[in-house]
């Protein structure tokens, strides 16, 4: 089975590795017989520069949870990491400090620096980055959304006018508390889909959107342009995964990223901005008696993805809706 996967960061890498786990324990139920791929195409829009080094703060939690040496507790960044190199940087009032870099952290983007230097695309230095943390073992292809350069911005009030600030800096540095008026993505207009992209999800038997940002992260890979039309016009069913549970993000910032577009902050106003590609959406059993969609088949159940078994039973519930939407017995 090809499975495609579109993902942001921390809850789209839990999310997958929940759905890398659930695949392992079907094939030894027998349910599945044939080999399953995912592909997982990650947001890029995250991405920084800082200090002259490419970060990928979405790729990389991808790799390291994948990996097994992301720091659990933070989500991002690895496992036991120091942060001296950031130290030395302050000492020598070398800004920014709020994005807070550890030292093995650093190795990959320096690495992924240098190779993009090197004149190799994002694609494929991604795929070095995938080796190097055994994700082909696994069954799993990472692909960046696009291998085009590309930033998000948040446009802020500032005194009588507005300013544009960089996606992370809203996020990290402000905790998204200063009011968004707009989201806007540099590069996003003219960005082509990495090689592959197209092809997974027209080609893939199921497409999953993991309970990720649907604004900033989900959001802006269908904004790639060519994507958001191959996922309408994929046979394959699209099922979702509500990131909201009784109108509340379950990590991070939905709510305020929601907000300027006038979305409803909960599992239905998220089913509406997928309503043109979504069949299938799975919701917290909080959320059951709203009002979806009516051509999306919804489920509910409990989403709080408490551990890696927690999100294989979410992720096995979206193979299992996907299935029965491919069945016809919806
Ligand atoms: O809240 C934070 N998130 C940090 N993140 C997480 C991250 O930038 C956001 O959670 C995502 O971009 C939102 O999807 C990092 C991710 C990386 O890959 C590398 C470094 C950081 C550093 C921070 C940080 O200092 N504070």
């Amino acid at each position: 089975m090809q499975i495609t996967v579109l993902s942001g960061g921390v809850g789209g890498a839990r999310f997958v590795r929940g759905l890398v786990t659930s695949l392992h324990q079907r094939g030894e139920e027998g349910a599945d017989d044939a080999t399953d791929t995912v592909t997982v195409i990650g947001n890029t829009g995250d991405d920084i520069t800082l200090f002259g080094l490419r970060v990928c703060p979405d790729l990389d939690s991808l790799l390291y949870t994948l990996g097994g040496a992301v720091d659990e507790t933070q989500g991002w960044g690895r496992e036991g990491d120091t942060r001296l190199l950031m130290e030395e940087l302050g000492a020598l009032g070398v800004q920014p400090q709020w994005f807070g870099l550890g030292d093995k952290d650093l190795g990959t983007h320096v690495a992924r620096s240098l190779w993009l230097a090197q004149g190799a695309t994002l694609s494929q230095v991604t795929d070095r980055l995938a080796r190097r943390w055994g994700l082909p073992e696994q069954g799993v292809r990472l692909l960046p959304a696009t291998d085009t350069p590309i930033e998000t911005h948040v446009v802020v009030p500032d005194g009588d006018g507005e300013r544009a600030i960089h996606f992370q800096e809203w996020w990290v540095r402000h905790g998204a508390s200063l009011p968004a008026l707009r989201f806007t993505v540099a590069g996003l207009a003219q960005a082509a889909p990495a090689p592959g992209v197209l092809e997974a999800i027209r080609g893939a038997d199921v497409v999953l959107l993991p309970p990720s940002n649907p604004v900033v992260s989900i959001g802006i890979i269908l904004g790639v342009p060519g994507v958001r039309d191959a996922l309408r016009g994929t046979r394959a069913p699209v099922v979702g995964v509500s990131p909201l549970i009784g109108g509340r993000p379950v990590r991070g910032h939905a709510d305020a990223c929601l907000a300027p577009l006038g979305v409803e902050v909960s599992a239905a106003g998220v089913a509406g901005l997928y309503a043109d590609l979504l069949d299938g959406w799975l919701v917290d059993d909080a959320d059951a008696g709203a009002t979806y969609p009516s051509r999306v088949a919804v489920r509910s159940l409990d989403l709080l993805m408490r551990d890696t078994e927690g999100a294989a039973r979410i992720a096995g519930a979206a193979l299992d809706l996907a299935a029965e939407l491919a069945g016809g017995t919806r």
